[in-house]
């Protein structure tokens, strides 16, 4: 297991286009890629490029919506999770499950192509971490 880069920061929004607009206005953000679909995550992503990392717009897809429950909570929306990168997502898994952390599921293909999976939050101090295989050749 070895930690990599900070990929993205998931912020859970009741309106990405909404959103969006905030980050323009008053971040000045002018790299903002096209809305997405993501039905097998139960999401609509779109992402803010900053310099060095991302910031990861979620949206529910539908009302089964992972994050349906985060947003009952925090109507306004917030920040949701950070996404760490790592080499190989099937070690990672193995050695925060020997380390007594709870891993929500087995790998899948998240936004960005590669395998991701989650640990929950009461493994980091109340805050969502998603682990993501780097992409092959990336850095
Ligand atoms: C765009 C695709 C992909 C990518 O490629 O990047 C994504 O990022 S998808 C992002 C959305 N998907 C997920 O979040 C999947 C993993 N999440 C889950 O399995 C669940 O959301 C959860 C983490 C297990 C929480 O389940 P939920 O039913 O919403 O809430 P509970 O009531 O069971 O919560 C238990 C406990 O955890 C606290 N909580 C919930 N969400 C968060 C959060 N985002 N950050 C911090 N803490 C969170 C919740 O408040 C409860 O705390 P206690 O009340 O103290 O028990
Ligand atoms: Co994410």
């Amino acid at each position: 297991m070895k930690l990599g880069r900070l990929n993205h920061v998931g912020v859970a929004t009741p309106s990405i286009a909404a959103s969006v607009e905030t980050y323009r206005t008053l971040l000045g953000a002018d790299a903002i890629g096209a809305p997405f679909d993501l039905p097998a995550q139960g999401v609509k992503v779109c992402f803010v490029n900053a310099p060095n990392t991302q910031i990861e717009l979620i949206e529910p897809y539908d009302e089964t919506s992972p994050i349906a429950g985060f947003l009952k909570k925090n109507p306004a929306g917030g920040q949701h999770h950070v996404c760490f990168e790592v080499p190989d997502i099937h070690a990672a898994v193995a050695h925060l499950t020997a380390n007594g952390a709870t891993v929500l599921g087995s790998p899948r293909i998240g936004a960005h192509g590669t395998p991701i999976v989650f640990v929950h939050p009461k493994d980091f101090g109340g805050m969502l971490v998603e682990l993501m295989e780097e992409p092959k050749g990336a850095h």
